[in-house]
Parts: C-alpha cells; sequence; structure tokens
C-alpha cells in the first residue's frame, strides 16, 4: 500500500513553505510538542521524538498502524469523523501528566489529506479539563459474542477489541483480512454483540451473485419489474432491517452496484427494483474483504468514496503465519469440536508436527489448519498424530527448517516460529549501530533517524546510562 508522505505537505506552498535547508520533518523532530500524523487512509504516517516520549512508545510500533491502535484515538478519531479541528484535553494520572490536544485535518486543494494532531505537556492542575481519555484505562474487555474466536495472540486480540468497540455503536465495520482468517466469525460476533442482536443477521455474497441479479437480491423488486419478476421480492436490505447486514467480498461488488450502495450508505434509503415506494433502512453494515481496497481504486475498480464510506471502522485480521502462537491452540479447539461431533477422541500431536505447523505459511489460513484437523482426526488411526500422518508439503519442512533459519532473512524466528518483540528488534538494531559506528551521529546517519532518536532510545534500552 502506498502511503501519503509527510513530505507532500512541502508542496503545497500556500500552507507550507519550507524554511531554507530544513523539511518540516526535521522542524518536527525538533520540537518540544508531541506531532502525530494520521495519513488519508488511516494509519499513522508520522510521529516525532517528544510524542514517544510523552505516551512512551516507539514510532517502531505505531508507524503504519491504523488510528485505532493510536491510544489518544477519540481526539483524532473525533477530528477524523468530523473533518474539523478539534480541541481537548488527556488525563495521564500514571505518569502525572496533562496534555492539552488538537487534532486538525490536513487539506490540499480542498481535498482530505489526513489529520495532523498536536500535544502538548501542560502543568497537572493548571487546567480545566473535561477528561476525553484516560491511559489508566483497563484494556478494552472484548463481548463474550466474541468467545467462539480461538487465539490469543497480541494481534489478533488488538482486532477483537476494536470490533467489540464497534459492536457498541452502530458504526459501519469494514473486516480486512485474507481468505479463511474469520471475518465471517467476526462479522457474527459484531452483530451479537451489538444492541439489536435479537434483531436479523443477514448475509450476502456481493462476490458469489452475477451482476444482473445483485440489485434485486440487495434491495428486492416489485412483480412485474423484470422478465421473471413473477411476483414481489423481499431483498437483503429490507429482511436486515433493524439489525445488521453483512456484506461479503465487498472488494468483488460490481462498479455499477457499488453507486447503488453509496446511496444507501449516504442517504439510509432505497426502492426496490421497479418500484416507487422508499423504504427507510436503519441498520448496521457489516462489509468485509480479502483484496486490497486501495489498490482496487487506483485500478478504477472500487470507487473511493465507497471505500470511505465503508471504512469508518477498519478491522485488520492477522493472517495465520502472523499468529502462530495461536496455532496449537486451535487445533486443540478443532479437535475437540470433531470429538464433540463425532465422538472421535482428541488425539496428540508429536512435537515435529508441531515444529512443522509452526514453521508452515497456511496460504488458506484457519479453514485450511480447520480442514487438515478434520481429516487428521478421522485417518489417524492411533491416538497421536505424527509427521507421517501429515501432507508431505508441510512435513518436508520439518526436514528443512534448522537450515533455512540461517538464512539471510532481516528478521529470524526461533524453532517454535516465535517472533520477538518489536522492541526486542529495536534495541538490538540500536545497540549494533551503536557498536558499529560509535556515535550518535554516524548511527543516526545510518539507520535513517536523527541522532536524538538514537540517543532516546539508547538511554530507553539502558543501552548507555
Ligand atoms: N479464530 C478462530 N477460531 C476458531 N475458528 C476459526 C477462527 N477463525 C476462523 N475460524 C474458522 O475457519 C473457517 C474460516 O473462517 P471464515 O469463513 O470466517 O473466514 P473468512 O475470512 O470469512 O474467509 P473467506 O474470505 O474465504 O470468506 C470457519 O470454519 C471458521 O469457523
Amino acid at each position: 500500500m502506498k502511503r501519503a508522505n509527510v513530505t507532500h505537505l512541502n508542496y503545497n506552498k500556500s500552507v507550507s513553505q519550507e524554511i531554507e535547508g530544513f523539511s518540516y520533518r526535521d522542524l518536527f523532530h525538533n520540537l518540544l510538542d508531541g506531532i502525530l500524523i494520521i495519513n488519508s487512509t488511516g494509519r499513522v504516517e508520522y510521529v516525532n521524538p517528544s510524542y514517544e516520549r510523552m505516551f512512551g512508545v516507539s514510532n517502531f510500533a505505531l508507524i503504519g498502524k491504523s488510528i485505532f491502535h493510536v491510544p489518544n484515538d477519540d481526539i483524532v478519531l473525533s477530528s477524523i469523523k468530523n473533518t474539523k479541528k478539534i480541541q481537548g484535553f488527556l488525563s495521564l494520572p500514571i505518569y502525572h501528566k496533562k496534555i492539552s490536544a488538537s487534532a486538525s485535518p490536513l487539506m490540499v486543494d480542498n481535498q482530505y489529506n489526513g489529520i495532523i494532531s498536536i500535544y502538548r505537556e501542560e502543568a497537572l492542575g493548571e487546567v480545566d479539563t473535561i477528561e476525553i481519555y484516560s491511559n489508566t484505562q483497563q484494556k478494552q474487555a472484548i463481548d463474550e459474542a466474541f468467545e467462539s474466536i480461538t487465539g490469543k495472540s497480541t494481534l489478533l486480540r488488538e482486532s477483537l477489541e476494536i470490533a467489540s468497540r464497534a459492536a457498541k455503536t452502530l458504526s459501519t465495520v469494514l473486516i480486512i483480512g485474507e481468505s479463511g482468517t474469520g471475518k465471517e466469525l467476526v462479522a457474527k460476533a459484531i452483530h451479537e454483540a451489538g444492541q439489536h442482536a435479537h434483531k436479523p443477521y443477514i448475509k450476502i455474497n456481493c462476490g458469489a451473485i452475477p451482476a444482473t441479479l445483485l440489485e434485486s437480491e440487495l434491495f428486492g423488486h416489485e412483480q412485474g419489474a423484470f422478465t421473471g419478476a413473477v411476483k414481489r421480492k423481499i431483498g437483503k436490505f429490507e429482511q436486515a432491517n433493524g439489525g445488521s447486514i453483512f456484506l461479503d467480498e465487498i472488494g468483488d461488488m460490481p462498479l455499477e452496484m457499488q453507486v447503488k450502495l453509496l446511496r444507501v450508505l449516504q442517504e439510509r434509503e432505497f426502492e426496490r427494483v421497479g418500484g416507487n415506494e422508499t423504504i427507510q433502512c436503519n441498520l448496521r453494515i457489516i462489509a468485509a474483504t480479502h483484496r486490497n481496497l486501495e489498490e482496487l481504486i487506483k485500478e478504477g475498480r472500487f470507487r473511493e468514496d465507497l471505500y470511505y464510506r465503508l471504512n469508518v471502522v477498519p478491522v485488520h485480521l492477522p493472517s495465520l503465519k502472523e499468529r502462530k502462537e495461536d496455532i496449537l491452540g486451535l487445533c486443540d479447539g478443532f479437535m475437540k469440536k470433531i470429538e464433540g461431533k463425532t465422538g472421535i477422541p482428541a488425539k496428540t500431536i508429536d512435537q515435529e508436527v508441531i515444529d512443522a505447523f509452526h514453521q508452515y505459511q497456511w496460504p488458506g489460513n484457519i479453514r485450511e489448519l480447520e480442514n487438515l484437523m478434520e481429516r487428521l482426526m478421522v485417518l489417524v488411526e492411533g491416538d497421536t498424530i505424527t509427521l507421517n500422518d501429515i501432507p508431505p508439503f508441510i512435513s518436508h519442512i520439518y526436514g528443512t527448517h534448522f537450515e533455512k533459519r540461517a538464512d539471510h532473512s532481516l528478521i529470524n524466528v526461533d524453532c517454535n516460529g516465535q517472533m520477538a518483540t518489536l522492541e526486542d528488534y529495536e534495541k538490538a538494531i540500536i545497540q549494533k549501530a551503536l557498536d558499529q559506528f560509535g556515535s550518535f551521529n554516524k548511527a543516526a546517519k545510518a539507520l535513517g533517524i536523527t541522532h536524538k532518536t538514537v540517543a532516546f532510545k539508547a538511554r530507553k534500552y539502558n543501552i548507555i546510562d
């Protein structure tokens, strides 16, 4: 995905003349105020060192992440939602800090380009505040409707927290993830965790229905509207009224239907095909796709305006290879499920199989793992699943992965497929650069960051006193 660059501000002469020799990035880097820039797709584009210091986060952990991962999201979110400047105060009692914040849309030629948010520490007790966000909040509890979704990995839990929060509102949710990552499961849980759980939940696969039939499927038709329309049909939107509609594979929706869907999203009303009556709809829209909608927009195959209407709360579901720590729990859950259905007792899995599972990339994600476990439960006669029982394209990895680990990839995993945390990587990188170059300046140059950032991080990780 191509992200907008902070430096694009330089091109907008009317608002941002460059100061000789300095880019805006240089200036922001040296400010005492914290700066956060969100790009037009809702992802973190830039944070300066003061921001990192104020909120105790590392830019490595934030850059490229969705706004929903940013700790002070409420002010920024409100600015995105209303496309206007929002000011307020954040209270971080844990650090004895009160921070004034102001988030403003970045408009270039009347086009929304993202948000810039500026933070300044205020002395405690000097400001009358409305507490917008408190960093002492407990981690968001995930609604019990999400319990059927197995996985303890941080990536999955973060996504489920966002989905669970969105469930409490009627906001449109866009679930993005590779095929088989559980998008449908999450969509259902969002409906069930919402206040209209007892109302209908209607699913439609926008990619599976021929373009000519899709309009009538979604909005219904009147008797005689076209050849074959022998009686009135109630469409999915009408069936789902009061509840939720799940538009699966939204990226495959034909362009001409996208215009019609946009109107429903904007005006919350529609007509049946061949009908005059305008039907009001009051429902939650959940859309999902395994496609990269931003790429489709560039190719002219997806409407940008529809994308922004749908992408109100994006929920990114990680692929299985990004959360291999969940594999064992998933295997366990699937074996228990099959035991419940068939009476075949759950089996033990050999360590070698577990190793191979951790090395395998799972292109079909959880669906592939689920199908494999079902097959193994039925076909393996003993009570242990061994390397010989699993397909060769997975088992052969066991024999080769130890050599493979000595490859030249930047990121290594241990033999259990576990990765180090970003902070571990960051510490190792800073340590190595300082060992190799011997000064903040040279290390900073090699890493493409400022010497201040190197010094800050070296202190943060106790590499220097
Ligand atoms: N975290 C999970 N825990 C347990 N089962 C899961 C989990 N995620 C997915 N599954 C199971 O994996 C299968 C695929 O999930 P689902 O159909 O929701 O994926 P999807 O992302 O919607 O796939 P597609 O894009 O192909 O439609 C389902 O049988 C689902 O129950």
